[in-house]
């Protein structure tokens, strides 16, 4: 029996040892032994951004560099690659392409568009290197996301909150492109055309608990109805100097458990991540909350999204992942039941297939 939204809501308010029951149906539900985590390479193609979340210092205002040149981004990867990564994770600000200095750059390179750009940026990693491509680009159009799907290994685009009121708030008032409407149409379409796909939530932005079990019901109904869904990224807001949002409280240690738990109840079938660089102390109460992942690491690059909580290394995870009774396991950045030609162009398929013997 799925839970309800009364059921959620009591998973999230509860207190005291209902805490220790929830996260005991949760590993229950989660029933593997092992833990995933990818190794990937952070490529932030440009830092403009047409939004003004609250929480983000990734955005830039001015930049020297308005768009990452190709022969800078191929160097990286190469680099990456000799790394042994697996996945280029190319970050954007949103709709940058509307902005004068981008559209420039874009321009002097030969590109109409920004999706134009990352087609072949994305092209040219499956051509040159080892490396799956991950896009994440914040909302996109039907048309676009079907080319993507052709050179990419998996898309992404966090849903952050289901709510209409935080576009009132500070977190999404200047961020036309947070609109929930906006984000479920996106992630909508790309299940109707089968793209293997990462979403999730970003805790603690003002969000009630009601609207944190609406979000999470949303997702529910959005995989049920197209099964593309293959991970969720529960993330905790971190409050950083400077930002709009610098004094407003971070989400606690137990809301965030109650947060995993009760999303690994209601998605047995998708991988819940948290992000082990946002919670370096605590990482292990997540696991015996039911989480499965631990996203995307990078030996190389820093998370550029939070600069200030650099990725641990792989023999932390070893030992985290241990010490909570589990064994770590590196991963694609397509899931397993995803690598088919259902889900993947013809391309992507062979490159992912390279992979496989040494996983
Ligand atoms: O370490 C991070 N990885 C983030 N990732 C990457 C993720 O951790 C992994 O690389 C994916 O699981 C790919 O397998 C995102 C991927 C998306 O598609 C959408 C949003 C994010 C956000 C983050 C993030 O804030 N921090
Ligand atoms: C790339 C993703 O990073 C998340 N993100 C942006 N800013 C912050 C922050 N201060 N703390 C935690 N996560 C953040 C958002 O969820 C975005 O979608
Ligand atoms: N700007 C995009 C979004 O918020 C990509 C991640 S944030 C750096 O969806
Ligand atoms: S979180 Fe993404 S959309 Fe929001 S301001 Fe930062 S880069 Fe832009």
């Amino acid at each position: 029996m799925k839970p309800s939204k009364d059921d959620l809501k009591k998973y999230l308010e509860c207190e005291g040892t209902q805490i220790l029951d929830l996260m005991r149906k949760a590993l229950e539900k989660q029933g593997k032994k092992t833990i995933t985590y990818s190794k990937n390479v952070f490529i932030p193609v440009t830092r403009l951004c047409r939004n003004r979340c609250g929480y983000c210092t990734f955005h830039r205002d001015k930049t020297k560099t308005p768009i990452l040149a190709p022969d800078d981004i191929m160097g990286r990867l190469k680099k990456a690659e000799s790394y042994g990564c697996r996945e280029a994770l190319f970050t954007f600000g949103e709709a940058a392409d509307q902005l004068e200095p981008v559209k420039d750059q874009l321009e002097k390179l030969g590109y109409d568009t920004m999706v134009e750009y990352i087609y072949h940026l994305c092209q040219e990693t499956l051509k040159n290197t080892l490396l799956l491509p991950h896009t994440n680009m914040g909302i996109l159009k039907f048309k676009d996301l079907k080319m993507l799907k052709e050179v990419n290994a998996s898309m992404g685009l966090m849903l952050e909150t289901s709510s209409p009121r935080l576009m009132k708030t500070i977190a999404h008032r200047e961020s036309p492109g947070k609109d929930p409407k906006l984000r479920i149409k996106t992630i909508e379409d790309a299940g109707k055309l089968k793209i293997p796909f990462t979403t999730g939530l970003l805790i603690g932005i003002g969000e009630t608990i009601e609207e944190r079990a609406e979000s999470l019901l949303k997702l529910r109904r959005i995989q049920d109805k197209y099964g593309h869904i293959q991970e969720i990224i529960i993330q905790n807001f971190r409050s950083k100097p400077g930002i709009p949002m610098e004094d407003h409280p971070e989400p606690t240690l137990l809301e965030m458990i109650k947060t995993v738990a009760a999303s690994k109840i209601l998605f047995p079938d998708v991988s819940i991540q948290v992000p082990p660089n946002l919670n370096r102390e605590t990482n292990e109460f997540f696991l015996l909350a039911g989480a499965d992942d631990l996203g995307g690491v990078s030996p190389l690059s820093k998370d550029y999204v939070n600069p200030e909580a650099p990725w641990p290394e792989i023999e932390e995870l070893e030992r985290i992942t241990r010490s909570a009774g589990f064994t770590l396991k590196e991963r694609l950045p397509v899931y397993p039941r995803f690598i088919s030609e259902e889900y993947l162009s013809e391309r992507v398929l062979e490159k992912v297939k390279v992979h496989l013997d040494t996983l």
